[in-house]
């Protein structure tokens, strides 16, 4: 009697042991996991105080698309008050949503891209998604045709790349082997004439083409003439086909698209069909929020989630207004960028009548009260100078354009600073963030034996 009493407490008091670990077990990992998350949240380390490699002065091809801004290499003062809070507590309000599917948008150039990569990026760090990030820098070995080894590798605890934004001369076939099968394909155009006078304002010293036309702006009989004057009146003798910098130089967008951007041939055509069937969407910039929208559709996304402020927009005085004879000879150095954009333009308002004018007026209307709504709660001052904003909101600028920037308001709680700070963000300040959240360092230099001759 007394040893089976004596075991019934003794069970009784295993059992008690055994639901104590557990339970003690339970509180321990609540408290781990609670702590790891404030963790992530505070590794968001204001971009100035990430300690910058050695070197990192000289790892972008020199002033080249994408190349890192000065102001990021040096210690950012007014950065360090500017806390980012996580896009998690952010959206702590916002309900959950079904995720969108994986994103790849090919990021053309001079086009408004940045504007849309600054919202995806958003979405992306809302949804946690795992990027598609270069492996060196901030774009894929551009002018380089893409493939799959310039990613970066999967991080750890990831089963595919949920988005990918940054720039590249595309290969479908390549993309393909990167992002999951049921990858939304997304890009924007611009009317040709616009992103070329942009891309040459923008490149002038980095494009060789563009460069040797701004050299011989200091020949006699060349003295009051604009380097772009200079270089339409001859084109063909400032570029290189075989250099593989002059990509941006004569028909950019197509390019960038990975078509020939020489001259058409017979296999233009079944080229761009092939484009054709692969996305889902060729945004417009000339039709931004219609374009906003049809996005919008195709990732489930909401009114608010479309919010954004032009990026990268020039000074007006670093604008060519063209007369009609800069006009013409733009178009006809550009005449595959026209074919693209206009196939694209029509194919754009062939999705727009599918989606439904009146659905889609209805969905501009409802994107532009969302905008204005945030930026007026975000923004102080709009088309800053850079001069006069701090290095975490300053874009990049390079020796012949002026890109302006905004002021974020200063009175802000700190959840809407996170988030206001983040719809002004420049393409490489966010970049750099959201690789060092992804990985836990700094993004690669690019070696310098891998630069472009
Ligand atoms: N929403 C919207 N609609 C129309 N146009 C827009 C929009 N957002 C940006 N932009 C204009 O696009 C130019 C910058 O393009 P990108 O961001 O693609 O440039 S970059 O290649 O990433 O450097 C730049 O053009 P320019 O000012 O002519 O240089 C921006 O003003």
């Amino acid at each position: 009697m007394t040893l089976r009493w004596l075991s019934t407490q003794l069970w009784r008091h295993r059992v008690m042991g055994l639901l104590l670990t557990l339970a003690v077990t339970v509180v321990l990992m609540l408290l781990a996991t609670q702590s790891l998350q404030n963790t992530r949240g505070h590794n968001v380390r204001p971009l100035g105080e990430r300690k910058q490699q050695k070197g990192h002065d000289h790892k972008y091809p020199p002033a080249g698309p994408g190349s890192a801004p000065r102001h990021m290499v040096s210690s950012a003062e007014g950065v360090k008050k500017r806390l980012l809070p996580t896009a998690e507590s952010v959206n702590q309000a916002i309900k959950k949503r079904r995720k969108p599917p994986p994103v790849a948008f090919l990021k053309t150039h001079k086009t408004g891209s940045s504007t849309v990569q600054n919202l995806l990026f958003r979405l992306g760090e809302r949804e946690k998604a795992t990027f598609a990030f270069p492996y060196y820098t901030y774009q894929f070995s551009y002018p380089e045709r893409f493939r799959a080894e310039f990613v970066d590798k999967l991080p750890e605890g990831s089963s595919q790349f949920d988005l990918l934004c940054s720039h590249m001369r595309l290969d479908l076939s390549q993309l393909r082997q990167v992002m999951p099968p049921n990858v939304v394909l997304v890009t924007i155009l611009r009317e040709p004439l616009r992103t070329f006078e942009s891309v040459f304002s923008y490149y002038t010293s980095s494009v060789p083409a563009f460069s040797r036309a701004k050299q011989a702006t200091t020949r006699p009989g060349n003295k009051d003439r604009t380097a772009l004057s200079v270089f339409l009146e001859d084109p063909e003798s400032f570029w290189d086909p075989k250099e593989p910098r002059d990509g941006l130089a004569k028909n950019p967008m197509s390019f960038d698209m990975g078509l020939n951007n020489e001259e058409w041939n017979a296999s233009w055509p079944e080229d761009l069909s092939h484009l054709e069937e692969a996305f889902n969407l060729v945004m417009i910039a000339e039709h931004f929020d219609e374009s906003l929208v049809l996005l919008g559709a195709l990732l489930g996304l909401e009114p608010q989630d479309l919010a954004y402020v032009r990026m990268n927009a020039r000074h007006s005085s670093d604008m060519t207004i063209l007369d009609d004879d800069a006009r013409a000879k733009l178009r006809s150095w550009n005449a595959l960028d026209s074919l693209l954009y206009d196939f694209f333009l029509q194919e754009f308002w062939a999705k727009a009548e599918h989606f439904g004018l009146d659905r889609l007026k209805t969905g501009v209307a409802e994107l532009r009260a969302s905008t204005e709504k945030i930026r007026s709660k975000c923004v102080s001052r709009a088309a800053v100078h850079p001069s006069e904003l701090e290095d975490l909101v300053r874009p990049w600028q390079t020796d012949t354009a002026t890109v302006l920037g905004y002021e974020v308001k200063r009175n802000l709680s700190l959840e809407d600073q996170g988030f206001c700070v983040r719809l002004v963000l420049p393409e490489l300040q966010y970049h750099s963030h959201l690789y060092f959240q992804q990985y836990g360092r700094d993004m690669r230099a690019m070696p310098a034996d891998l630069h472009l001759a």
